[in-house]
């Protein structure tokens, strides 16, 4: 079968983009896969199908699955992706869009400037919502933080596929908790760039405590409007930005007493700015860039299987 695809970006977190308006593809999750493959097919962090709106008040959905194949709930830099696509190929001419994803609706919003911004929705707490089983855990106060929220001890067992040096790495480490409709964990670090991103991102992502696994991120707080972040993603490694990663991390570092309402944050592939009120039932505002790379069509191999 061949596709059309559109490969994307936002802050440098890449999306292959899939038309669905005319029909469904009904790709399965090798076939995800394999598109998403730097090596074999196009490449991307997640894959995006942009699909008809399913009801009266929203105007498109779209549906997110990771480099792994899985489908998941939400995607702050493929939501704003998805705007520039369906603006760009005139398929809505609204500059305010609301669209189904699993999370829920969402509504977005693109600039003069090119730049959009995410209602992410509101926050979530409950640790049935990562879901995140407590059991045996003693949540302990944040180091330097003056506010009343507390961080989880989360005991990472050694890999044994790890390396040895990597294995070293793994230790107790402290974790504020976050769904964004999807599940993070955010550590707090010291400096960003030595934070042990890969060898500790892939133990708290596949924690037993975390049911469905989970966003492993590393916030390093500059100063009360500044972060620095590095994301380990669910299904696909570290990327090089996180949207959903950085409305959680600057969630948790608002609740911990570190940061004020409007943060910037710096990744590996360039700035997000959150915003965020506090309250319980106020929603996240995450807003970038978000850029076409180029357009194709590619030939999906016939001999592509799930596994059994
Ligand atoms: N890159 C995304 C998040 C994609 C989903 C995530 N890996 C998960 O499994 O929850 C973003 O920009 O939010």
């Amino acid at each position: 079968m061949r596709i059309r695809f559109t490969k994307m970006q936002g802050a440098g977190n890449d999306f292959v983009v899939l038309d669905e308006l005319h029909g469904p593809l009904n790709l399965s999750a090798a076939q995800y896969r394999w598109l998403a493959d730097r090596h074999f097919g196009v490449g991307a962090d997640q894959i995006l199908s942009v699909r008809p709106a399913p009801s009266a008040d929203v105007d498109f959905e779209y549906v997110i699955h990771n480099a792994d194949g899985g489908e998941v709930e939400h995607c702050g830099n493929g939501a704003r992706c998805f705007v520039r696509h369906v603006r760009g190929r005139g398929l809505t001419d609204k500059r305010r869009i609301r669209v189904k994803v699993q999370r829920g609706v969402i509504e977005l919003t693109e600039a003069e400037d090119g730049r959009v911004t995410v209602d992410m929705g509101a926050p979530v707490f409950e640790l049935a919502a990562l879901p995140f089983d407590p059991t045996g855990l003693t949540p302990v106060p944040a180091p330097r933080a003056d506010g009343p929220w507390r961080m989880w001890p989360l005991r990472l067992t050694p890999n044994e596929a790890l390396a040895p040096a990597d294995q070293a790495q793994a230790a107790t480490i402290n974790i504020a908790l976050v769904s964004m409709g999807n599940p993070h964990a955010v550590a707090l670090v010291d400096d960003v760039e030595r934070a042990p991103v890969l060898s500790q991102g892939p133990l708290i992502e596949r924690h037993p405590a975390f049911a469905r696994r989970v966003n492993a991120g590393f916030m390093q707080v500059v100063d009360r409007a500044h972060i620095r972040l590095r994301v380990y993603e669910r299904g696909a490694g570290e990327t090089l930005a996180c949207g959903t990663g950085a409305c959680a991390a600057v969630v948790a570092g608002i609740r911990l007493g570190l940061l004020d309402g409007r943060v910037d944050v710096a990744t590996h592939g360039g700035r997000l700015t959150i915003e965020w009120a506090g309250g319980a039932t106020d929603s996240v505002l995450l807003t970038g860039p978000a850029e076409t790379v180029f357009e194709g069509s590619i030939d999906l191999p016939d001999d592509l299987r799930d596994p059994a």
